[in-house]
C-alpha cells in the first residue's frame, strides 16, 4: 500500500507527443477537409469546461494523502457530455483535455446524442486498497456533484476503472441527491441498471470493426493472424472474441510482458491463466514468452494496440509488421506515425471508430434505464453491431470519395456533424 503523502511521479510526455496537439491536427485537417469556418474551429479547439478537484484521502495506515482529480468537459452541443474515468499514473489535464476532445468526435461519428468528456485521477490503482479506492472515487464524485448528472455528464469506466467504481459514483451521487440515479454513470453493474453486453461492448466493437474492414480487403475474420496489446477490459474481450471468430491470436501482453505462439494462443487458457496468476503472463504453458516491444513488431494481418497511448511512435512505426492497426486504445499512434504508417500502405482503423462499441452500449444503457426496460444480451449486441457496422461503411465510403484516410474521413464525420448543429444552435461565435 501507498505509505506516503507525496503524489506518484508521472511518467513525462515527450515533447514531440502533445497528445492535445494530436487531436487538434486532426480537427485542423477536417475542418481544413469541409471548408468549416474558423470561428467553429476555434470554438472546438477548446474544451468547454475543465474541472480539477482536490480529493483528500485517508490511507488505510491513516496517513492523508491529497490527489488531484480532473474532469475535462469538451462539448456538449449534441447532447449531455459522455466520457470514462481513468485511474493511471500518466493522467495528465492535457491528456484528460485530448481523451474529452476524441469522446466529442466518436460520439458524433457514431450518431449518438451526446457531447464528450473524460475524466482522471493520477494513481496507479494497484498500489492502494479496496477501501482506499473507494473513499477516492466517493470523494472524487462528491467534489465533481456540481458539475455532473444524467442530463448533464455521464462518467464511464476507462482505464484502471470497472463496473465496481461505478457502482460507488453512483451510490454517492444518489446519496447526495437524496434518491437513487441510476443514470448518473454506465457501466454500472447489473444489480442497479448496467446493461448486459457493456462489459465486453469495446472489445465487440473492436471485433466487428476488424472483421469489416479485413471483408473490405477480401480477407475472411477467420484465419486472420492477430496481436493485441493489453489484456484488461478492452484487449481482453477483444482477443477472446477474435479467437472465437476464428482469428488466430498470435501474441497478447499486458504489464507483466506478452506470450506469443506461431500456431495461436488458446485465448480462453490463457484468460484463465492470467486470473489464476494474479494478472501474470509467464509460466503459460501453450506460448513462450515475449516483449510489449517485440509484440509491436510482430508480422500479422492486424495488430491491436489495447493499453496506453503513444505505442507506435517514430522509433518503431518502420518496424511494424501489420497489414492493419486498429486503435482499440484511445491514441495509441503518435501524429508522425500515423503518417509513417500511412506512407508504408499500412491500414489503420481510428480509435473514434474502432473502441466506439463502449460508449454505443453505454448509450444502450442509458436508452433502456430512462426507459425503465431492460433488453437481452442479444439484442444488445445487434444494436449495438448495427450502429458500428454502419459507421464503419460511412467512414470507408468517405474515405473512398474524398481520397483520403479513414481517420481522417472519421474526423470529418464527427467534426462534421458537431459543426453543423453547432451553426445551427446559433451559438456561432
Ligand atoms: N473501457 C472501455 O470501455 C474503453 C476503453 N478504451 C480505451 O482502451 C484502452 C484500454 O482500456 P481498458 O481495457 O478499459 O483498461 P484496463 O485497465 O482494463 O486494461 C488496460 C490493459 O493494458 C495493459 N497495459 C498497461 N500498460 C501497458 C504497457 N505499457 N504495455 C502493455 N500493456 C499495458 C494493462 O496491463 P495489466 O493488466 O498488467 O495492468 C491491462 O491489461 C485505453 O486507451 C482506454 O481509453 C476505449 C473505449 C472504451
Ligand atoms: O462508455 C462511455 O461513456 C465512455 C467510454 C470511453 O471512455 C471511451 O470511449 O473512450
Amino acid at each position: 500500500m501507498m505509505k506516503s503523502s507525496v503524489k506518484m511521479p508521472q511518467p513525462p510526455t515527450p515533447a514531440h507527443i502533445c497528445p492535445m496537439d494530436r487531436t487538434c491536427s486532426y480537427l485542423q485537417q477536417a475542418g481544413s477537409e469541409l471548408n468549416v469556418d474558423p470561428g467553429i474551429l476555434a470554438v472546438l479547439e477548446k474544451p468547454r469546461k475543465v474541472v480539477t478537484v482536490s480529493i483528500p484521502v485517508k490511507l488505510d495506515t491513516g496517513e492523508v494523502e491529497v490527489l488531484a482529480g480532473h474532469r475535462v468537459q469538451h462539448c456538449d452541443v449534441l447532447g449531455p457530455y459522455k466520457g470514462g474515468t481513468r485511474y493511471h499514473p500518466s493522467v495528465t489535464l492535457q491528456e484528460v483535455s485530448s481523451l474529452a476532445m476524441l469522446m466529442t468526435w466518436k460520439c458524433a461519428l457514431l450518431g449518438i446524442p451526446y457531447g464528450g468528456a473524460k475524466g482522471g485521477i493520477a494513481i496507479d490503482p494497484n498500489q492502494y486498497s479496496v477501501g482506499e479506492l473507494e473513499r477516492i472515487t466517493r470523494r472524487y464524485t462528491s467534489e465533481l456533484i456540481k458539475d455532473i448528472g444524467p442530463a448533464v455528464d455521464i462518467p464511464a469506466p476507462d482505464m484502471g476503472t470497472s463496473a465496481r467504481e461505478m457502482a460507488w459514483m453512483m451510490d454517492t451521487y444518489s446519496m447526495n441527491v437524496g434518491h437513487s440515479v441510476p443514470g448518473i454513470v454506465t457501466g454500472k453493474p447489473l444489480s442497479v441498471g448496467g446493461s448486459k453486453g457493456r462489459q465486453q461492448a469495446t472489445g465487440r466493437g473492436v471485433m466487428i470493426v476488424v472483421r469489416e474492414a479485413l471483408a473490405q480487403e477480401g480477407k475472411p475474420l477467420a484465419g486472420a493472424s492477430v496481436v493485441v496489446q493489453g489484456f484488461g477490459n478492452v484487449g481482453g474481450a477483444a482477443a477472446l472474441l477474435l479467437h472465437e471468430a476464428g482469428a488466430k491470436v498470435l501474441a497478447v501482453s499486458n504489464l507483466s510482458g506478452g506470450v506469443f505462439a506461431e500456431n495461436g494462443l488458446d485465448v480462453p487458457a490463457l484468460y484463465k491463466h492470467v486470473v489464476q496468476n494474479r494478472g501474470h503472463m509467464g509460466n503459460f504453458p501453450g506460448g513462450e514468452l515475449i516483449t510489449n516491444e517485440e509484440l509491436l513488431t510482430l508480422p500479422c494481418d492486424v495488430l491491436i494496440p489495447a493499453a496506453l497511448e503513444n505505442q507506435i511512435t517514430e522509433d518503431n512505426a518502420l518496424q511494424i509488421q501489420a497489414q492493419m492497426v486498429a486503435e482499440a486504445a484511445n491514441g495509441p499512434v503518435t501524429l508522425v506515425a500515423d503518417q509513417m504508417l500511412h506512407s508504408r500502405g499500412i491500414t489503420v482503423l481510428p480509435d473514434i471508430l474502432a473502441n466506439a462499441g463502449g460508449v454505443v452500449v453505454s448509450y444502450l444503457e442509458w436508452v433502456q434505464g430512462q426507459s425503465y426496460v431492460f433488453w437481452d444480451e442479444e439484442r444488445v449486441n445487434q444494436e449495438m453491431e448495427g450502429l458500428m457496422v454502419r459507421a464503419y461503411h460511412r467512414v470507408y465510403e468517405t474515405a473512398q470519395q474524398r481520397g483520403i484516410p479513414l481517420r481522417l474521413a472519421a474526423y470529418t464525420l464527427g467534426v462534421g456533424r458537431v459543426a453543423q448543429a453547432l451553426g445551427d444552435r446559433g451559438l456561432y461565435p
